[in-house]
């Protein structure tokens, strides 16, 4: 049988939390294969970012192209993008490959630091948006790409109407950032729906819209319509948040692997403890 693929266009966390990597384990837990384009490398832990460095944009496109040539994918989805070249570069492979794509329009990390630089918001608008099947907003980043406040679930949809007219397909503006359970509000279009989950009294939340958006990928990559495809990475990020192994000393990751056994199987602890010996 063959595997669904997805792919991910975003960047290296080395605490692993976030980016590349949440979103590759995303992939693994929902038994879809991932591949992975690495936009800029983020030297970070649950504490913060303390550096980054950008790759070529011609390091991006070559990845792409060396997936697409041999291994293909199903969906893909991008994270940190940085800067308005190498959105441009990513834009021209979506058009070349006519990727299925959703968008996580990451901005900052959890505690404030930036992975988009201001001048290329504009360019992630007007270039890549449009090539979208979903986008994916937290309330920060719908507020800068509407270029308004948003308090009440009333202006979320106005601002879902407003990112639409935008170009893409489906819009999800997450609800995280607001008091109470989060509630993410669907449009496509015609209709708004609205996701709800209780709220998970945790710390640990990075990595939290990597997860959301790759788990999107992942369930459009195994076949399921956009609005399933949101239903279930809901379900999805809310036990990853409650099953959180409090790793770290800031925010820590969520636990990708949630739906999985504990224990290892007998076979395999077997083979563990031999190599231990
Ligand atoms: N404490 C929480 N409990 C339950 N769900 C949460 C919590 N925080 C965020 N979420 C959900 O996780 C997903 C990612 O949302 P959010 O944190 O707003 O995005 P981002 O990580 O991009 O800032 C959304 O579906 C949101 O509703
Ligand atoms: C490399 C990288 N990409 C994205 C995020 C945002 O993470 P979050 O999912 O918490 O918004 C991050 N902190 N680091």
């Amino acid at each position: 049988m063959k595997q669904p693929r997805a792919m991910t266009i975003a960047g290296s966390d080395s605490g692993a939390g976030a980016g590349i990597q949440a979103d590759l384990k995303t992939f693994a837990a929902l038994d879809v294969y991932g591949t992975s384009a690495i936009t800029a490398i983020t030297v970070q832990n649950t504490l913060g970012v303390r550096d980054v460095l950008e790759m070529p944009t011609t390091l991006v496109t070559e990845q792409i192209d060396a997936i697409m040539e041999d291994i293909g994918t199903d969906s893909a989805k991008t994270g940190m993008l940085a800067s308005s070249p190498l959105i441009e570069a990513v834009a021209a492979s979506v058009r070349k490959w006519n990727l299925r794509l959703v968008i996580d329009p990451v901005m900052r990390a959890k505690g404030g630091d930036p992975l988009l630089q201001d001048e290329a918001v504009s360019t992630l608008r007007s270039v890549l948006l449009p090539l979208a099947e979903v986008v994916t907003p937290n309330l920060p980043e719908a507020e800068t790409l509407i270029g308004k406040r948003i308090t009440s679930l009333e202006e979320m949809r106005e601002a879902a109407r407003i990112i639409h007219d935008q170009g893409p397909r489906h819009v999800v503006v997450k609800g995280g950032h607001a008091l109470g359970d989060p509630i993410d509000i669907y449009f496509d279009g015609s209709h708004f729906s609205e996701f709800r989950a209780e709220r998970i009294d945790t710390p640990h939340t990075h990595g939290t819209g990597c997860t959301f958006s790759a788990a999107i990928a992942a369930f459009l990559a195994r076949g399921s319509s956009v609005y399933d495809a949101v239903y279930a990475a809901k379900q999805y990020i809310t036990e990853a948040l409650r099953h959180a192994p409090g790793i770290g000393h800031g925010h820590g990751p969520v636990n990708h692997f949630w739906l999985h056994a504990p224990a290892l199987p007998a076979v395999l602890s077997t083979a563990v403890s031999q190599i231990g010996e």
